[in-house]
Order: structure tokens, then C-alpha cells, then sequence
């Protein structure tokens, strides 16, 4: 059956619930058959009162580890490892259970913990600790190490940023380069993404930039502007940035099968669910979201602070959507902001 029209009013309607629910300006993009709609609300800086900006650029946070994903799953391409080998064989003494493979790392069920649960207890103190400061890959992985597993190797989903750390030292133990050259060279040039960037550990978003804030957890409490950070707490797990046409761009032509070869794009896209509600799924290194229509979008989610973003496009790479509030941690924001990808792939609600 034909693809149903977005429903922009519906997209803009969840732009809005995202501004009413504490981000200062929300936008988005869908590219389909039809041509491309951008919307945008609010504001992009709150000192100047700039407009939202459709063209403007921001942190994707966990989208991130898409990218990431892409060149390990090219470096498989290339038989340059194999996914179910030990990360040890790549990383001799890295991790202390050699039961740990590639593949759990990219499907998060290798039970490395997740450092950032502990570095962000508290939003803005712990924030403010790391935004300046710069991490190690090594460093990153001894303060995972210094939590429990949180499951025998392969035997749950637990979402951690450290497998995806653990990535970006498998792809620059592998190319011998540092991370951003495979980025650059394997998908920002090859995809002609001109707004994307690895500037790691600069902290400035260059060009024209989303300003990012920080809702404090006590009520009441003013915004923090959050947009100048090194993301070392994440690198490869989150520094990435971009715009929503790039992740456009991006998310359409990995379904359509230009960045991967269909064994290992068939590999990325198997998923097992993630939680009950029987709609949300991972692969590697990638969401599976149901939506009510039965449409099935892949992409991935992205929190850093002062930013949440959606980045999905159905199989086929013919229709995706890509949409960022500059807020973060108020989770009733990211949830509204979710109202786009119901609106943009499922078409008008039925009367
Ligand atoms: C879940 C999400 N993961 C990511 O994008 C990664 C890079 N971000 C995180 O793990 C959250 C870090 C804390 C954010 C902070 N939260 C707190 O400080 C909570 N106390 C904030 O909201 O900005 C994803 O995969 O979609």
C-alpha cells in the first residue's frame, strides 16, 4: 500500500507539546515522496530570541553510535573482524571475560555498565564536572569496570554508552586512525553530510548553531545553557553533530543499502525487543520503533544535555524523519517530541 501523507499539522502539534513541556524551541524534517516538509518552533537561542532554524546544527548525542555502528559493521565488510569473535582478540586484556563479543557490544547485551548513570545522578552538578573535561577511551572503560556486569554476556538487553566506547577503540585499534577520519571518510564525505561534524574534544558547535539548555532537577530552578561541552564522557558513544536534512540524509541511505552490503545491513536491522510494550526494539547499533500504523522506523534516539533528538526512516530509505527539542532531561519534552514520528509515518490520526 502506498506510503500515507505526513501529517504536518500533527508534527508541528508535537513541536509545540515539546515547547509546552519545557524545550525552548523544537523542530523537524521529513523527506518522502512527496518532497520535504521542515518545521520549526520556538527558539534556537534564548539570549538573542534567534528563531528555530532548520538548517541550524546540534548535538545528536546517542545517534551517534549509529555512525559508530556503520564503520565497524564496513571494517566486518572488509573482513577486518568478525562480530562474533571476542573483543579481546582485537583488544588484548581490554575486558576481563573473553565471553564478550563484537556483536554484544553492538546489540548492548555485553553487561559492561553504564558509567553516566552514576556521572549524571545529580544533572547539573555532574554536568558541570565533566563538560570541560577530556576522557580517555581507557579512562571511560575503567569507570565501567568499576561497576558490576549488569548481565551474563549475551543473555539480556542492557543499554550502556560503554559498549560504544569500547567501538570507538575497535575502530582506531583497526584503522589506526582516530575515530573522526573514519567518520569523515567512511560516511560525512561519501553522503556529502556538509553540516556533520566528530570536533571532539573542541567544545563549540561551528556554524550556525542550536543553543542546547539544561532543565536543573530541582523545579523552579533556572535553565542552564549547556551547548559548549567536549561530550568526552561519550565520544563515540555521543559527540557527533549535525542537522536534521544530514539526518536525513543519513538514515535514508543506510536503509537503501549505501553505506553497508545487504548481508550486514540485514545483520544491523535484525532486532530483539528491548522492553514489554512489544514496540521497541535494537539491531546493532540501531533502533526498531513500531509505530500504531504499523509502520517500522529505524533510527536512534540521542540525549545529551540540552538536546533530544529522533533520527528514523522506514526500510525502504524512502521516507525519514529527523527532529531535535533543545532540552533534554525533561522526559515529558522528549516524549511529546516523539509525536512526530507518529505524525510523519502514520499519516492524520483517523477521525
Ligand atoms: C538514552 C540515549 N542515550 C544517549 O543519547 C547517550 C549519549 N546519553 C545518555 O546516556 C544520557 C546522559 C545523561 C543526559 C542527562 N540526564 C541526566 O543528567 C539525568 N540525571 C540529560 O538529560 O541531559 C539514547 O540512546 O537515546
Amino acid at each position: 500500500a502506498e506510503a500515507p501523507a505526513p501529517d504536518v499539522d500533527g508534527i508541528v502539534a508535537a513541536l509545540n507539546s515539546a515547547m509546552a513541556n519545557g524545550a525552548p524551541g523544537a523542530m523537524a524534517r521529513f523527506t518522502g515522496p512527496d518532497g520535504v516538509e521542515s518545521l520549526t518552533a520556538g527558539v534556537r537561542d534564548r539570549a538573542t530570541g534567534a528563531p528555530m532554524d532548520i538548517h541550524a546544527r546540534f548535538r545528536i548525542g546517542s545517534v551517534s553510535k549509529t555512525f559508530s555502528a556503520v564503520v565497524l559493521l564496513q571494517l566486518v565488510d572488509e573482513g577486518r573482524l568478525e562480530l562474533d569473535q571476542p573483543v579481546n582478540r582485537y583488544l588484548p586484556g581490554l575486558l576481563p571475560d573473553d565471553r564478550i563479543t563484537v556483536r554484544h557490544l553492538l546489540t548492548h547485551r555485553s553487561g559492561l555498565a553504564d558509567y553516566t548513570n552514576a556521572m549524571f545522578a545529580d544533572t547539573v552538578p555532574g554536568f558541570e564536572a565533566v563538560r570541560n573535561r577530556v576522557f580517555t577511551y581507557q579512562e571511560l572503560v575503567d569507570l565501567s569496570l568499576s561497576e558490576p556486569r549488569t548481565t551474563e554476556p549475551g543473555v539480556a538487553y542492557r543499554y550502556s554508552n560503554a559498549n560504544f566506547v569500547v567501538v570507538g577503540m575497535l575502530i582506531e585499534k583497526l584503522t589506526g586512525r582516530p575515530v573522526e577520519r573514519a567518520y569523515e571518510r567512511r560516511i560525512f564525505k561519501p553522503l556529502k553530510l556538509r553540516d556533520t561534524s566528530y570536533v571532539h574534544p573542541d567544545t563549540r558547535i561551528k556554524g550556525l548553531p542550536v543553543r542546547g539548555y539544561l532543565h536543573p532537577d530541582a523545579a523552579g530552578e533556572p535553565l542552564v545553557d549547556s551547548t559548549e561541552q567536549t561530550v568526552s564522557w561519550a565520544q563515540s558513544a555521543g559527540a557527533v553533530i549535525s542537522s536534521p536534512a544530514d539526518l536525513n540524509t543519513f538514515t535514508s541511505a543506510l536503509m537503501r543499502g549505501r553505506l553497508l552490503s545487504p548481508e550486514t545491513l540485514e545483520a544491523m536491522t535484525t532486532v530483539t525487543p528491548t522492553d514489554t510494550t512489544g514496540t521497541r526494539f535494537y539491531g546493532l547499533g540501531l533502533r526498531r520503533y513500531d509505530l500504531s500504523c504499523g509502520a517500522q522506523v529505524y533510527g536512534h534516539t540521542g540525549t545529551v544535555q540540552g538536546f533530544y533528538t529522533y533520527a528514523f526512516s522506514t526500510r525502504d530509505g524512502r521516507r525519514s524523519l529527523s527532529a531535535v527539542a533543545n532540552t533534554s532531561n525533561h522526559g515529558a519534552a522528549n516524549t511529546a517530541l516523539g509525536g512526530t514520528l507518529e505524525a510523519a509515518f502514520c499519516g492524520p490520526k483517523p477521525a
